[in-house]
């Protein structure tokens, strides 16, 4: 199994009150499989995400990403698993604004151990002809090619999406939709996504229905759905 996560527990301290934000989540997801997570806001699916991610520490419970249990690690161990192993994409591009498309994405591969080739990755999001262009210059939808490809240029095992397509559009969010379900294939990189969007569930090979902290369902699709055929 690629990720092992067993009974999870995260609280937080709000004032004098502890939150438990997960309550014992466990779910396991194969190599090169598609997890989406589904849930209200406030469910903690972000908390399990930075979890996964070696963001944020364990409470208590397991966490096994490709064989190395994280809640064992040290920070400087956590630090080179997130940079060797993760990518992470997130609503909000992130791009660096003064930086232009290629330096964006150098930033990444300039500290990767197994980079990519920039230009094949940027002709694999589609953006071949925008490497000087500058992030303004860019539409939303491009601008999240762009992070994909910053996420993507290190050659991560796992790719961790929360809320890619949560700014966009229905045409541009397919669009995006289906190209990273084009690198799961070509690249075969486990990708695991938060999403408030049940139809975009039809694409995975697992999902995970998260309510209060605790998972309520696991639904495995023996088939899914192509992206470019999701509707919503
Ligand atoms: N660093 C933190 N410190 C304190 N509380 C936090 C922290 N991170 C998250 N929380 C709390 O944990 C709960 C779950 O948050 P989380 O972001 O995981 O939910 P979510 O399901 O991703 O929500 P959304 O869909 O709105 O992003 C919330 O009540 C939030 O306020």
């Amino acid at each position: 199994m690629f990720i092992t996560v067993k009974n999870l527990k995260k609280s937080y301290n709000a004032g004098k009150n502890k939150s438990e934000v997960l309550k014992g989540v466990s779910l396991t997801l194969e190599k090169g499989q598609t997890g989406v997570i589904l849930g209200p806001s406030g469910s903690g699916k972000s908390t399990l995400m930075n979890m996964i991610g070696g963001v944020d520490r364990v409470d208590s419970g397991s966490i096994q990403v490709d064989g190395l249990e994280l809640s064992t690690l040290d920070d400087a161990q956590l630090t080179d698993y997130r940079r060797d192993s993760v990518g992470f994409i997130f609503q909000f591009y992130n791009l660096v604004p003064n930086l232009t498309v290629a330096e964006n994405i150098e930033v990444v591969s300039n500290i990767a151990k197994t980079p990519l080739d920039i230009d094949t990755v940027l002709k694999a999001v589609g953006l071949a002809g925008k490497k000087r262009s500058f992030p303004r210059e860019l539409s939303g939808g491009e601008q999240q090619r762009v992070a994909i490809a910053r996420a993507i240029v290190k050659n991560p095992k796992l790719l961790l999406c929360d809320e890619p397509t949560g700014a966009l559009d229905y045409e541009t969010s397919r669009g995006v939709l289906t190209l990273l379900q084009n690198l799961n294939a070509e690249l075969g990189t486990t990708i695991l996504m938060i999403t408030h969007n049940t139809a975009i569930g039809e694409m995975a090979n697992v999902v995970y229905k998260l309510r209060s902290g605790e998972i309520v369902e696991t639904i495995r699709h023996e088939e899914t759905i192509s992206a470019e055929r999701i509707e919503w």
